[in-house]
């Protein structure tokens, strides 16, 4: 059985900024597993968001190829990529994004709408991972009644709504205080075993190393395993 969800192969990405030409990255090679957790870790300006938009095919490479679920992004025409992203990715930021003028259960609900569930069955299956997040009791507050952990728990809620292949997340504990950053650190862990997904995580945080299945340091333009 063909474990893989997302990879990428000889992947790189130049910038063109004004006459000069940034080099990222050269020659990148990932792979990421059903059920496994890995995290990026690199100083700032590394290309860490670079990469994620490269895999999450919200640009393109400037040679190489990234495949979901064994198709690659680039023989994918636009509305066929927002599809797939859609139903097979789940997006956590460091900031929460949540639509502001509508309740924790909407903003779970919205995947599931665009991608045309059932209305009953939406609202049963974003309750119930509202209540797995510990939010069973804050379903109708609006994202400005919610501390930064509740509203952190909405989005991670939110990525999972419609069963995605994988995960992404770009500094989903950066804007907290370590407790909560902890409980959030927690959640995921949990949401892994639970969730056969594959989850990535770009995260500064280096004692979230402790529970990823892989870990890599992207660094002058390299990807080099530490875990
Ligand atoms: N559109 C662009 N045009 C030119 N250069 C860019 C562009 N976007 C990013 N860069 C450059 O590419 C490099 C990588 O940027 P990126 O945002 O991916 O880094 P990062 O590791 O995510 O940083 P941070 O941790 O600070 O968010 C940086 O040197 C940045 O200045």
């Amino acid at each position: 059985m063909n474990n893989v969800v997302l990879e990428c192969r000889a992947l790189s990405k130049q910038y063109q900024d004004g006459k000069q030409i940034v080099d990222v990255f050269r020659s990148i090679d990932l792979t990421l597993n059903k059920g496994q957790a890995c995290a990026i870790v690199g100083s700032s300006g590394s290309g860490k968001t670079t990469l994620l938009n490269l895999l999450a095919g919200l640009d393109l490479a400037t040679t190489g190829e990234v495949k979901l679920a064994n198709v690659s992004w680039s023989s994918m025409k636009d509305a066929k990529r927002s599809k797939m992203r859609n139903k097979e990715m789940g997006f956590v930021y460091q900031f929460h994004h949540l639509l502001p003028e509508f309740s924790a259960l909407e903003n779970v609900l919205m995947p599931m709408w665009i991608a045309g569930m059932n209305k009953k069955e939406a609202n049963k299956r974003g309750e119930e991972l509202l209540g797995q997040v510990g939010l069973k009791d804050r379903l109708h507050h609006k994202p400005s009644q919610l501390s930064g952990g509740e509203r952190q728990r909405v989005a991670i809620a939110r990525a999972l709504s419609n069963r995605p292949a994988c995960v992404l997340m770009d500094e989903p504990t950066g804007n907290l205080d370590e407790t909560t950053s902890l409980e959030i650190q927690n959640l995921i862990n949990e949401l892994k075993t639970t969730y056969d997904m594959a989850f990535l995580v770009v995260t500064h945080d280096e004692k979230m190393l402790s529970w990823m299945d892989s870990a890599y340091r992207l660094s002058q333009g390299v990807l080099q395993p530490i875990k």
